[in-house]
């Protein structure tokens, strides 16, 4: 790591989290290095993601920021050349642990993606799917509640209350991707991660995207992945700056955009390149 971040060694298992100056820590990347076969694409990461804050992964194409954000969930895992070393702690939990199961992992550290993907089901299917995969309710009105719930809080209810049975396909994108976060808030998790939410959306349904991260802010944890440095300082608290696979500095969102450290960071925020 080629940063001071608050990232630091890893922790003995039992210590809740915590920054250098007593933030609750939800996860911590420690010396984090990740392979595709031969080629390495982050080196020795370390990085602290606060409890209820929204952190911004920020750089030019290619620096790492999604194979930092899928090392979070273990979506990395799904790719049969990347191998990851270091440690990841979700909590008091090395998430690399043999013993973790990655569907749990996955419950607890939900993902949106890119380009919103329901599936091809109805609207209250989408949504119903994991709380019943997971068996999170009792019965159907409990479920309904679950549904209707998670989709409030995705700020789509109103928008579709009275269609729940219609394809969740053949909503707006930017509706597609409100279901889509209802889909990954009705597990309960504690962190959802973002992988630029809002590339293939309008600019109002990128508004309500983001105003919605904010009010999601108040019960998760969130790590989103943006090219778009207005998108990061609008909607995060901390940012963090990777470059050619390093981190290169993590800190207050305003800090990094009016007085960053690094020269890089410097360049990349005034345009310079990226
Ligand atoms: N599945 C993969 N197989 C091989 N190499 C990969 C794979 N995914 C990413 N890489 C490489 O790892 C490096 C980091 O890629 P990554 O997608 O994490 O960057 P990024 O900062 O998210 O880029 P972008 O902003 O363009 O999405 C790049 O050199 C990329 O080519």
């Amino acid at each position: 790591m080629d940063a001071k971040t608050d990232g630091g060694a890893a922790m003995p298992a039992g210590a809740a989290m915590v920054t250098a100056d007593g933030v609750p820590v939800k996860m911590r990347g420690s010396n984090v290095n990740v392979f595709y076969g031969e080629k390495q694409a982050l080196f020795d990461v370390g990085l602290d993601v606060r409890d209820r804050h929204v952190t911004a992964l920020i750089g030019p194409s290619g620096c790492g920021k999604s194979t930092f954000l899928r090392c979070l969930n273990r979506m990395n895992d799904t790719i049969d050349v990347c191998r990851v070393t270091g440690t990841i702690m979700l909590d008091r939990t090395d998430i690399y642990d043999p013993s973790v199961d990655v569907v749990e992992l996955r419950a607890r550290v939900g993902m949106v993606f890119q380009k919103p993907n329901p599936f091809p089901k109805s609207i209250y299917e989408n949504v119903a799917y994991g709380p019943r995969i997971h068996g999170l309710t009792r019965n159907k009105s409990e479920l309904d509640d679950v549904v209707a719930t998670s989709l409030q809080k995705a700020g789509l209810y109103e928008e579709v209350k009275d269609r729940l049975d219609e394809p969740g396909t053949g909503l707006s994108g930017g509706q597609q991707q409100r279901l889509c976060i209802a889909r990954a808030i009705a597990v309960s998790p504690e962190v959802i991660l973002m992988d630029e939410p809002c590339s293939a959306l309008d600019p109002i349904a990128t508004a309500k995207v983001e105003e919605l991260i904010d009010e999601l802010r108040e019960n998760y944890t969130i790590v989103i992945v943006t090219h778009s440095m207005q998108q990061a300082a609008r909607v995060s608290q901390r940012t963090a700056f990777f470059h050619l696979g390093n981190l290169v500095e993590e800190g207050e969102t305003k800090e990094i955009f009016t007085n960053p450290r690094d020269k890089r960071t410097q360049d990349y925020i005034t345009g310079r390149f990226g």
